[in-house]
């Protein structure tokens, strides 16, 4: 049965950032994920984490300049001293929270520029090694063009043939199953053949984002099929509540450790 990640970013809004914490391990949530930690001291992030007895599963490393449209600076080659500069800021609040996972954005830039590709694996080539020594895995998600307009990483063919080229034992996939069919569609042919590939999982409804009770895809179906695979990550529930989020847990019942 998949463990599943809270997504503090997504999910409980009704309480403060930090009280989050509290909510999702009160709805009976074993892990928590969100996009940055990076408002709060790493102390506090750690102390929530401790006191609701929660496992950090992601969160992303800095995006660059979040407000001003920047969706991460790793396809970015004028951006390479800030992408360091976030590896290094990540990892404090890795070592902070125990998180064994770090999703980088690659930022708004054109797949095919010759540039961007060698900025994007020049970035992996310094991230991944650092990661691998503290036992991270470096993760990249394709996200689609719909959620993020011009995102360097829009397709999941593209992203496993990064990983494939860069060889890297730590580098892996964020599967984010919403993204996979809006962007492709066949989301059980391609988790099946992408599994080896795979550190991350998240989900939602689609086309609506909100909980995966509902729309285009049968979750529980695809719950199973994680099982099946043998999928022994984190589930990342990262979806919009169409309500309250308390409101609209009835989908996780069957799924809450006890
Ligand atoms: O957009 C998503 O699906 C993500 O998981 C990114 O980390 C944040 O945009
Ligand atoms: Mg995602």
């Amino acid at each position: 049965m998949p463990v599943f990640a809270a997504n503090l970013t997504m999910m409980f809004t009704e309480w403060s950032f930090l009280d989050r914490f509290d909510a999702a391990a009160e709805a009976g949530f074993s892990a928590v994920e969100y996009l940055f930690p990076y408002e709060f001291a790493p102390e506090q992030i750690e102390e929530r984490l401790q006191r609701n007895n929660l496992t950090q599963a992601l969160f992303n490393m800095p995006p660059g300049d979040w407000a001003a449209g920047e969706r991460g600076v790793a396809a970015l080659p004028a951006r390479f001293a800030d992408l360091t500069a976030g590896v290094d800021r990540a990892l404090d609040y890795a070592e902070a929270t125990g998180v064994k996972r770090m999703h980088m954005m690659a930022g708004i830039a054109d797949r095919h520029d010759r540039d961007a590709r060698a900025s994007y694996r020049r970035a992996i080539d310094h991230a991944a090694p650092r990661l691998a020594e503290k036992g991270i895995d470096l993760l990249l998600e394709p996200i689609n063009a719909r959620n993020m307009p011009g995102y360097f990483l829009n397709s999941f063919d593209f992203a496993r043939e990064i990983i494939a080229e860069a060889g890297l034992a730590n580098l892996r996939l964020q599967f984010d199953i919403y993204h996979c069919q809006v962007i492709h569609g066949d989301v059980t042919m391609r988790l099946r053949n992408a599994f080896d590939d795979v550190g991350h999982v998240q989900i939602a409804s689609i086309p609506s984002r909100n909980e995966p009770d509902g729309e285009e895809l049968n979750y529980p179906f695809l719950f199973a099929e994680l099982d099946r695979l043998g999928y022994a990550g984190f589930v990342g529930c990262e979806y919009n509540p169409r309500g309250k989020t308390l409101d609209g847990l009835g989908w996780f019942e069957a799924y809450r450790r006890s």
